[in-house]
């Protein structure tokens, strides 16, 4: 009884005949501590106004903002994203909304610190939402985008989230040695346990267009580019190198923007540098899933969660998605 020569000796399939061998044999699993929600906030009391490019997506005035921060930490969603919507009569050339300590963003967080305490609060440092012109930092004659100048009003803002209770502080502006100067004017004011997250790799994407409606720079942006200071899609080299700086300058964790069109750079980054890597799961990409979604031509639950353990699997320390409750929610219900 010998065995038929040209079967296999090693089967693959075996380990997945039945559910709980393909459970002892999953390399990554997503919780919702992978988690990271984003969300924008608006002037106003009981304010709720959709995005039209992203449905199911809200801005919310600060007290509804809070009842959303109260769920999604109950939901083990460990951190929230903040994105502050500046009416039009605060911008500004030389956005100085951007660290008003009584701005949306700093009331904002002081409010959501005071009532829930337990959920992380990281904010974004960038210029494009108090900018006259969209821009993320202040221009020059030809329009174009200052680095040295913009970074000292990005110092000013980080210091401001920190000052109102963010632990987390977040550039994702692109300009260069930034992340040296917050970390420096941070350390000098006494706020050694603020965590820096770099957006290190951040592409000049078309994926962020639902994003620039929902905070409303779209309109100031025009038809602007920002491939002066975001990178190019056909690099990844230049990744590298962009991480390589931002940690040297005192990162505490790196990102890379957008997700799922550059799951390489990801897993090049984590396996350089083996830091805290995030991804971000842009706004463009939730309108994708979204819409399929709304055309009954995709499985949301099923495409969402798979694309959220693709970024893990890619190498992902964790995820900004606009799907967090959703993904958070799918994850307590079991099949
Ligand atoms: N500093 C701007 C900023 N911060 C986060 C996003 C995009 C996020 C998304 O698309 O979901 C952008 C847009 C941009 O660079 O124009
Ligand atoms: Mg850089």
């Amino acid at each position: 009884m010998s065995e038929p020569a040209h079967y296999p000796l090693t089967r693959p399939r075996r380990m997945r005949r039945d559910d709980f061998s393909r459970r002892m044999m999953r390399e990554n699993r997503l919780a919702a501590d992978d988690l990271i929600y984003p969300v924008f906030v608006l002037e106003g009391r009981g304010r709720r106004e959709a995005v039209a490019s992203m449905p199911g997506v809200e801005r919310l005035s600060i007290d509804l903002l809070v009842e959303r921060a109260t769920e999604a930490a109950q939901l083990g969603i460990p951190a929230l994203a903040l994105f502050p919507v500046t009416p039009p009569e605060h911008k500004s050339l030389d956005a100085t909304e951007a660290y008003n300590p009584e701005g949306l963003a700093q009331r904002a967080v002081r409010a959501l610190k005071s009532a829930v305490p337990e959920l992380g609060i990281v904010t974004d440092v960038a210029l494009d939402p108090f900018t006259s012109h969209g821009q993320d930092g202040l221009l020059d004659d030809s329009g174009y985008v200052l680095n040295d100048e913009t970074v000292e009003v990005l110092v000013r803002q980080a210091l401001s989230h920190a000052e109102a209770g963010a632990e987390v502080v977040a550039p994702s502006d692109m300009m260069d040695g930034r992340i040296g100067r917050i970390r420096e004017a941070l350390e000098a004011a006494g706020h050694i346990h603020t965590r820096i997250l770099a957006y290190s790799a951040k592409y000049a994407s078309a994926f962020y267009g639902p994003f620039r409606d929902a905070v409303g720079s779209a309109a100031n942006l025009g038809k602007g580019s920002k491939s002066t200071y975001q990178m190019d899609p056909g690099n990844g080299d230049e990744a590298l190198r962009e991480t390589a700086l931002d940690i040297a300058e005192g990162a505490d964790m790196v990102m890379v923007k957008p997700g799922l069109p550059y799951l390489d750079i990801v897993r090049r980054v984590k396996e350089t540098f083996a830091m805290p890597t995030f991804v971000y799961h842009v706004s463009g990409e939730y309108a994708m899933l979204k819409a399929a979604a709304q055309n009954g031509w995709l499985d949301e639950r099923a495409c969402v969660l798979e694309t959220l353990l693709s970024m893990k699997r890619a190498g992902a320390d964790g995820i900004l998605t606009y799907y967090a409750m959703d993904a958070a929610r799918w994850l307590r219900e079991t099949r």
